[in-house]
């Protein structure tokens, strides 16, 4: 049995302006509130902190560009210097403790300054993933409000320039709230037209900056907002604090990485998600640690050697990743012979999390890089790991198709639908006894009934994580499925009622559901099923065009979108609920009973016809 963590013991590795005399505050479930009495700052534990302490040569943050050719180390110094010009420039345009800044940017160094210098100020940032589309960057602006938004005139995909300014012009446009400020990064590649009165140049704001110091914040301010799908179409926004997410975050880099400080940590994601939030910057910058930000892919940039380029030029300890992006090289490169080309001597372990990791692609990974590969699972929600396989503490032996046992602080229990545990290896909802440990969400950005609602109130005394699965007689846990529709496209958690929202907006869908489909590189896909309005005489394939362009202008690329069918009707119950899980077994060749409730069973057998993949 591992020994469970002492946070307070914990809390003393941090640094605080004033240290916190209580461990939690537990008045009022689920708002958990850990050192409620401490004053802190993120910023300061990730830079200043280092640097006192002798660090400031050390390499905080490396960028790798494998497109542009481009790349960059900061020791923690010149970080600390760019981070604390950043504070003032915003400072200069009005922001402070508690006021928002989103952030919509590329995987460039300044979108790393730009959390940082939000965490300076105290102010509270909210990056939104460069992948998503305006309609979907209009929704978090409105709901995050913020003052300043910084951005750039273009991100870098392997075969083509986004640009992200237009992107951003037109959500501003669509949005209610209006910021008063946006500080763009003028690429090379790509210069972006601004707007006279409300857009400044990165260069320009940054030009005339004073340096500001690191603002001490209690223990539970926000820290940050990070929007994650939810079952309906409105993203929820997920509020982290900041002591909680120091001490833990902290704690995590050795007990279940095992990084040294002055090691090399390389989350190869992106900051717009969690684990670019938690393993590109904070945790790492926390630890005393080296960062990359690569602003490349697996494959393609410019072959299934890139990380293997990456790994041997900056002696990379521990890399990070999303099984997809395995799956992605193993496509390309089978045998991994474009492996032997470098020199991995300085890997010590893969982790990989995101989505679920089939044990053929984690066998894989073994097999080719003969080191520890780590499957675990955590959610946006918790911010770092529920279940691992802590290196740091005792390395047990990995169980492929399990994301080993629950890390210390994580209390994981399955429960059937009437709340019981289930005390056997039968599947249920995996949820988490409260309280959740330091440096998971402390609620939703303005929701703070929605946070109960959706998380806390089925269950009472613990947290819902959406998954279902169960745990074997080891204490090993299995996440087999999600319990709603979310569904998870190459690592990416993605809301089908976001997608239904956008393919019942068309004028000739008079029904329609969407599904996540068994995909063999990204895990899953999403796949429409719409009913057209009497009357509609158009052809199919134009409407069907028409609905897939939809869903890429008003949620963006990162949906993938593809695929979506023309059918007579929809299958459903007596009462009118649309059988989702019946059809995605019937995508997915998987055995299905047909639900007693059905309104007519024939239209399963239509439905079956259209979408089932020929072998
Ligand atoms: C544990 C807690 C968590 O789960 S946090 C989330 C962890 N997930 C991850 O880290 C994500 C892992 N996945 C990836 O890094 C990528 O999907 C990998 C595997 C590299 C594949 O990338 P790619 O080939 O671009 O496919 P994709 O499905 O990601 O992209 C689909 C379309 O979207 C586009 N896209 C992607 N990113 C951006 C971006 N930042 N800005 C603008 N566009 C973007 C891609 O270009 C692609 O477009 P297209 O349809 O090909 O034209």
């Amino acid at each position: 049995m591992t020994k469970p963590v002492d946070w307070m013991q914990e809390a003393r590795n941090i640094h605080w302006f004033e240290a916190p005399t209580r461990l939690l505050d537990d008045s009022n479930p689920p708002f958990y509130r850990w050192y409620p009495d401490g004053l802190t700052n993120a910023c300061y534990n990730a830079l200043d902190l280092h640097v006192a302490k002798g660090r400031g040569d050390q390499a905080a943050l490396i960028v790798d560009s494998p497109v542009t050719g481009r790349g960059r180390s900061y020791s923690y110094a010149e970080l600390l210097e760019s981070v604390a010009r950043c504070a003032g420039a915003l400072a200069a345009q009005g922001v402070g403790l508690g006021d928002r800044v989103l952030i919509y940017m590329p995987m460039v160094a300044e979108a790393v300054i730009g959390m940082l210098a939000c965490a300076r100020l105290g102010a509270v940032h909210s990056v939104v993933f460069g992948g998503f589309a305006s309609n979907e960057l209009a929704v978090r602006i409105n709901d995050a409000t913020p003052r300043v938004i910084l951005s750039a005139s273009c991100g870098i995909e392997p075969t083509r320039t986004v640009a992200y300014k237009p992107l951003l012009d037109a959500a501003i446009d669509l949005a209610v709230h209006k910021p008063s400020t946006c500080i763009v990064l003028q690429r090379p590649e790509l210069h972006a037209d601004l707007l006279k009165g409300r857009d400044i140049s990165w260069s320009d704001a940054m030009a005339d900056a004073q340096m500001h110091a690191c603002v001490p914040v209690p223990s539970n301010h926000p820290l940050y907002i990070l929007y994650t799908s939810g079952t309906t179409g409105e993203p929820k926004g997920v509020v982290r604090d900041t002591a909680g997410s120091i001490v833990a975050l902290k704690w995590s880099m050795k007990s279940i990485y095992n990084v040294e400080p002055g090691e090399v940590f390389w989350a190869a994601s992106d900051v717009g998600w969690v684990v670019g939030h938690s393993y590109i910057v904070y945790g790492p910058l926390f630890s005393g640690n080296t960062t990359l930000l690569y602003e490349g892919k697996p494959v393609g940039t410019p072959d299934a050697g890139a990380f293997w380029r990456v790994i041997e030029q900056y002696q990379v300890s521990v890399l990070f990743t999303a099984p997809t992006a395995f799956r992605a090289i193993r496509k390309e490169d089978p045998q991994a012979g474009l492996m032997k080309n470098y020199d991995l001597g300085s890997l010590k372990s893969l982790f990989l999390a995101g989505e679920r990791c089939d044990p053929d692609t984690l066998n894989w990974a073994q097999e080719q890089l003969s080191i520890p590969v780590i499957d675990h699972w955590w959610q946006t929600e918790t911010g770092w790991p529920i279940c691992a396989n802590c290196l740091g503490i005792e390395p047990l032996p990995v169980v492929p198709g399990s994301p080993a046992r629950a890390v210390p602080g994580y209390d994981v229990v399955v429960l059937d639908e009437q709340g019981e545990v289930v005390t056997d290896d039968s599947i249920g909802a995996l949820t988490i006894r409260l309280p959740l440990p330091p440096g998971t969400f402390t609620t939703l950005w303005n929701a703070d009934e929605r946070y109960q609602k959706a998380y806390f109130s089925r269950f009472p005394g613990y947290y819902e994580t959406g998954d279902a699965g169960y745990i074997d007689e080891q204490g090993y846990v299995f996440v087999m499925a999600r319990t709603d529709d979310v569904i998870n496209v190459a690592g990416h958690r993605l809301s089908t009622g976001a997608m239904e929202e956008v393919l019942a907006a068309h004028p000739d869908v008079a029904e329609c559901a969407v599904i996540g489909v068994a995909d063999a590189l990204k895990g899953q896909l999403p796949l429409g099923l719409i009913v057209l309005s009497d009357g509609v005489e158009r052809d199919y394939s134009d409407i069907v065009t028409e609905i897939i362009a939809s869903v890429r202008e008003n949620i963006g690329p990162v949906a993938v979108f593809k695929q979506c069918y023309v059918v007579k009707r929809l299958p459903k119950t007596r009462s009118g609920k649309i059988l989702r899980a019946t059809m995605r077994s019937i995508a997915d060749k998987q055995p299905y009973r047909v639900p007693a409730t059905i309104d007519d069973p024939a239209i399963l057998e239509e439905i079956s016809a259209l979408i089932t993949p020929r072998d």
